[in-house]
């Protein structure tokens, strides 16, 4: 049998993992494997300093490469793994952790399956087809994340006010966490390699320095705003009645500052979207209210 442990750091080779789980990555299946050595041992550095880091959560375990690098650094991780081959591959590879009760292979969907909720932190790779459902899964969660993204992805999610790739995703991860990207990571680090650049994502948990009168009312109406990002405020508001849930949009308007309606979506601040959906909790009339 190979020997799991490179030689030098001490850490499972990427390469080895892949030959002895006997499987190519299917792209179909959002299976690119991080073969980098450099990435994989960066990636739980990402965790802001002062992290409890006694429970790592990792989505989409693969082979088990970044895996491993957690537990170098974890008292616990829980892997959560869809492909019923890697999930027994896993199984059989970390034995030795599952039996000392520092692993725990969770087979399924990550966006199904029971997340545990003592997790301190994740540190993932993400299949990039749900990357967006799990990302919204994990950052209520209020626990720090080092996720990988499309890298146009992690841009949107990182963006600030008034530049091109600023958006909901913007808004929405921004409401939740100071996003930042913190590298961006080549094709090449991965087998097989996708076909678009991918970029890692640290999310520090924090309230926002803003109120809402609703999370699900404030989210819904930044959605609302953005579907109609050519067009002002004064119409956007106006036309998206049917996705804020707002009996009277016109009502908002009116009370609105002026220069704010005629702002377009993308130049207007997560406070200012804040103050927008307190006015229209008050004057809107949305359907929560009733
Ligand atoms: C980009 S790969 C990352 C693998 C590994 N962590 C690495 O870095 O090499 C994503 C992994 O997520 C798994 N996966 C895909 N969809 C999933 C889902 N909905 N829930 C859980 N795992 C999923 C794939 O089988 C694949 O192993």
């Amino acid at each position: 049998m190979t020997d799991p442990a490179s030689a030098g750091t001490g850490a499972r080779d990427p390469d080895a993992l892949i030959a002895r789980a006997g499987l190519r990555g299917d792209p179909n299946r959002d299976q690119h494997f991080l073969v980098d050595d450099r990435v994989l041992d960066r990636l739980p550095g990402y965790l802001p300093e002062g992290t409890d880091a006694s429970h790592l959560l990792e989505v989409g375990a693969g082979t088990g490469a970044l895996t491993d690098r957690l537990l170098a650094v974890a008292d616990r991780v829980t892997a959560v793994e869809r492909d019923p081959r890697l999930a027994a591959f896993l199984r059989e590879e970390f034995a030795g952790e599952i039996d000392a009760g520092r692993l725990t292979v969770i087979e399924g969907d990550a966006l199904d399956v029971d997340l545990p909720a003592d997790a301190t932190a994740s540190v993932s790779n993400l299949p990039y087809g749900v990357s967006s459902e799990i990302a919204f899964r994990l950052l209520p969660t209020g626990t720090p994340l080092v996720l990988m993204f499309q890298r146009e992805f992690a841009e949107r999610m990182a963006a600030e006010p008034g530049t091109p790739e600023y958006g909901r995703l913007s808004v929405t991860a921004g409401h939740y966490a100071d996003v930042a990207v913190v590298e961006p990571v080549p094709r090449g680090a991965f087998d097989p390699a996708p076909a678009v650049e991918s970029a890692v994502v640290r999310a520090v948990p924090r309230d926002p320095d803003y109120a809402v009168p609703d999370d699900e009312f404030f989210l819904r109406f930044v959605t609302a705003a953005f579907t109609q990002r050519r067009k002002t405020m004064r119409n956007a508001i106006r036309n998206t009645a049917h996705i804020s849930k707002l009996d009277d949009p016109k009502a908002v308007v009116a009370a609105a500052d002026e220069a704010l309606m005629g702002k377009r979506a993308g130049e207007v601040t997560p406070a200012e979207f804040a103050h927008l959906s307190r006015l229209a909790w008050e004057v809107g009339d949305p359907a929560e209210r009733e």
